[in-house]
C-alpha cells in the first residue's frame, strides 16, 4: 500500500468559449474547446495517522484548509468511501491564481484522482467526474484530459480527434479576476443560433479560425491591459492571441518553440511584474 503520491496538475486554456444561455440556477450553458498545457501545480497527497484532512499551500491568495478546493475534493472522497485515514495535501503553486487558467479546478481533479489511487477506492473516471462537477464546473475536464469539446456547464465532454500541438505563451498582468463577477456581468446579446464547429483541426490555421471567447466582452473593458497584451503577442509573432476563460491571462499560439520562448522572454523583460512563460500543449 502506497504512503504518498506526487502528481502534476496542469493549467488549461480555452481555445473557444461560447456562452449559449443562462440557466435558472444562475450557471451558464457553454460550448468550449479546451486544451491542457504544460504549466503545472505539484501536489503531494499522503496518508497520516492523525485523523482529518490538512491542506497546505503557502501561496498568496490561496486559502489553506477547508476553503481550499483540494480540501473539498479530499473530504468528498473520504465521506463517500468511509475511509478513516488522515490525509495531508501539499500544493506547490505554479499556476497563477484567479487567472482563467483553471488552477484550482485542476488541483481539485488531481486530488480526486490521486486519492482514488492512493486509497485504492476503484471509482471510475465517470464517477470522479460526477463528484468533481459539484465542486467546480471545470473539474471534469481535468479528469478527462487533454483536449476536449465541453458543453453543458463544462461537464459534457467529447474528445477532439485531431488538433495541432503548439507552443503557448501565457501572459498574466497580475490582476486577479473573479469568474463569478465575469459571468454576472455578461450581457447575452447573440440573436443568431451558433454556427457548427469543426470536429477536428488539421492545421494551425483551422484552429486559429475558431478562436473566440464571449467573456472577453466583460473582462477586457474592465481591464484594458488584456487587449494590449493581445496586440503585444501578435506583434511578437503569435499566430493568434486570446484571453483564456474569464481572464485576465492571455495566450498566444506559436508553431516554433524558439519564437515562443523569445516572446515570453521579451515580455518578461519589458514587464518584470507580469507572469510570462512559454509552454507546450499536452
Ligand atoms: C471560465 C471557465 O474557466 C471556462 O473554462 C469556467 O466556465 C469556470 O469554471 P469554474 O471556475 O470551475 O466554475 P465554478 O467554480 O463552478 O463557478 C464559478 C462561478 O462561475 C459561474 N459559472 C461557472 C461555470 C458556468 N458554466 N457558468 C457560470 O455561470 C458560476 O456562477 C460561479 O459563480
Ligand atoms: N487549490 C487552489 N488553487 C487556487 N485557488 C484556489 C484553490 N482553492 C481555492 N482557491 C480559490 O479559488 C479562487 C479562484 O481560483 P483559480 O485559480 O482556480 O481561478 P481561475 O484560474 O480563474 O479558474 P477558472 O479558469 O476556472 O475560472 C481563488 O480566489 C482562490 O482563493
Amino acid at each position: 500500500m502506497l504512503h504518498s503520491v506526487t502528481l502534476q496538475a496542469p493549467a488549461k486554456v480555452n481555445y473557444r468559449l461560447d456562452v449559449v444561455g443562462r440557466r435558472p440556477d444562475g450557471y451558464h450553458d457553454l460550448r468550449m474547446i479546451m486544451q491542457q498545457v504544460n504549466l503545472c501545480d505539484e501536489i503531494t497527497i499522503s496518508r497520516s495517522v492523525t485523523p482529518g484532512i490538512r491542506v497546505s499551500c503557502g501561496a498568496a491568495h490561496v486559502p489553506d484548509g477547508e476553503e481550499n478546493i483540494a480540501w473539498k475534493a479530499a473530504r468528498a472522497l473520504l465521506e463517500l468511501s468511509g475511509a478513516d485515514t488522515g490525509i495531508e495535501v501539499h500544493i506547490t503553486k505554479r499556476i497563477p491564481v484567479a487567472a482563467g487558467l483553471g488552477g484550482g479546478s485542476s488541483d481539485c481533479a488531481t486530488v480526486l484522482q490521486g486519492l482514488n489511487d492512493l486509497l485504492e477506492l476503484g471509482l471510475s473516471r465517470e464517477r470522479l467526474m460526477e463528484i468533481g462537477v459539484r465542486l467546480g464546473a471545470d473539474v471534469p475536464f481535468f479528469l478527462f484530459g487533454t483536449t476536449a469539446r465541453a458543453e453543458g456547464i463544462g461537464e459534457l465532454l467529447t474528445p477532439l480527434a485531431a488538433i495541432p500541438s503548439l507552443w503557448v505563451v501565457l501572459v498574466n498582468p497580475n490582476v486577479p479576476v473573479s469568474t463569478a463577477w465575469v459571468y454576472r456581468n455578461l450581457q447575452l446579446t447573440r440573436k443568431e443560433p451558433l454556427a457548427k464547429l469543426p470536429d477536428s483541426f488539421d492545421d494551425v490555421a483551422a484552429l486559429c479560425a475558431v478562436l473566440s471567447n464571449d467573456l472577453e466582452s466583460v473582462t477586457i473593458p474592465a481591464f484594458p491591459v488584456i487587449g494590449e497584451i493581445k496586440e503585444l503577442l501578435r506583434s511578437l509573432g503569435a499566430a493568434a492571441a486570446m484571453m483564456s476563460g474569464s481572464g485576465p491571462t492571455v495566450f498566444g499560439l506559436f508553431v516554433e518553440e524558439a519564437a515562443a520562448r523569445a516572446a515570453a522572454d521579451a515580455i518578461g523583460h519589458q514587464q518584470p511584474g507580469w507572469f510570462a512563460v512559454a509552454v507546450e500543449t499536452l
